[in-house]
């Protein structure tokens, strides 16, 4: 756990009465929250609660049916590449190529988000994760704890002001889950960005988030430090609590539905 971040320091990301409808079924509905400079945040909730589609929205890959996302002060609607440009994601579910090698797929998103001293910026990367004797391998080929690793190094080549985790831990072993969160927690201390983190795993997020929002049925529930949350609402651990959100998809605080 680090030091609370500061309240006053930048926003790098602010989503207003964000939504996303498919048909009838709303898939995010009125979601809005902030993440501040070095700041740690998780979006935590069920499956299909709106995570997913939350983050696709910030990276501009799914159209908000309403509301507004900026990055680092920057309104993705009106000045998408700028904001863009800001961030970056990894995901279990977007490996990079596979034919390519290590160091093939590092340099082709290098090149794509036009990184200055890019070959440095790779060594260095490269030693960060612990990757630097897969640099010849194709991606393919690598465990998926280790592709893990060559997508953190990917997401943090433009050195981005937003970076977006969806479940970065999912496929590690424990002593590798270790060291990653502590890589990240570097990274969030170290960096002028922050960062958006979704685990199904509380222990972790106990660990390492200094806030959570908890989504479910696309509604954020609840807000807070997830250290504090628990006793707040009269649960033993945080993941008693999720599990009592998830089951109870009505308004957490007042009970009414
Ligand atoms: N293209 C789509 N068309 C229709 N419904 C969709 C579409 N994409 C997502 N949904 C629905 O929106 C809801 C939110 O999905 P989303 O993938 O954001 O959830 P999630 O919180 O990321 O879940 P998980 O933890 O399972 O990954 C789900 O009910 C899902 O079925």
């Amino acid at each position: 756990m680090s030091e609370a971040p500061d309240d006053a320091a930048p926003l790098v990301l602010s989503v207003e009465r964000l939504r996303k409808t498919y048909g009838d079924t709303a898939a995010v509905e009125d979601v809005s929250f902030a993440v501040r400079r070095h700041e740690l945040v998780g979006l935590l909730g069920p499956n299909g609660a709106g995570k997913t589609t939350t983050i696709n929205m910030v990276l501009g890959v799914l159209e908000p049916s309403a509301g507004s996302i900026a990055i680092d002060g920057i309104d993705l609607a009106r000045d998408r590449a700028r904001a863009l440009a800001r961030t970056n994601f990894a995901a279990v579910y977007a490996p990079l190529p596979g034919n390519l090698t290590v160091l093939q797929n590092l340099r082709f998103f290098g090149r794509i988000y036009a990184v200055d001293a890019l070959e440095s910026r790779i060594e260095r990367l490269l030693e960060r994760f612990r990757i630097a004797q897969f640099r010849h391998t194709k991606c393919g080929l690598l465990s998926s704890g280790e592709q893990t690793r060559v997508s953190l190094a990917k997401a943090l080549l433009n050195d981005p002001t937003l970076l977006l985790l969806d479940e970065p831990t999912a496929s590690l072993d424990p002593a590798t889950a270790q060291d990653l969160r502590e890589a990240i927690r570097a990274i969030a201390r170290e960096t002028n960005g922050g960062i958006l983190w979704t685990s199904h795993n509380m222990y972790e997020v106990e660990e390492v988030c200094d806030r959570v929002l908890f989504l479910s049925h696309g509604r954020i529930l609840l807000e807070g430090d997830p250290r504090e949350l628990p006793a707040q609402h009269g649960a033993a651990s945080l993941e008693e609590l999720f599990i009592r959100v998830a089951r109870e998809p009505l308004d957490f605080n007042t009970g009414v539905r």
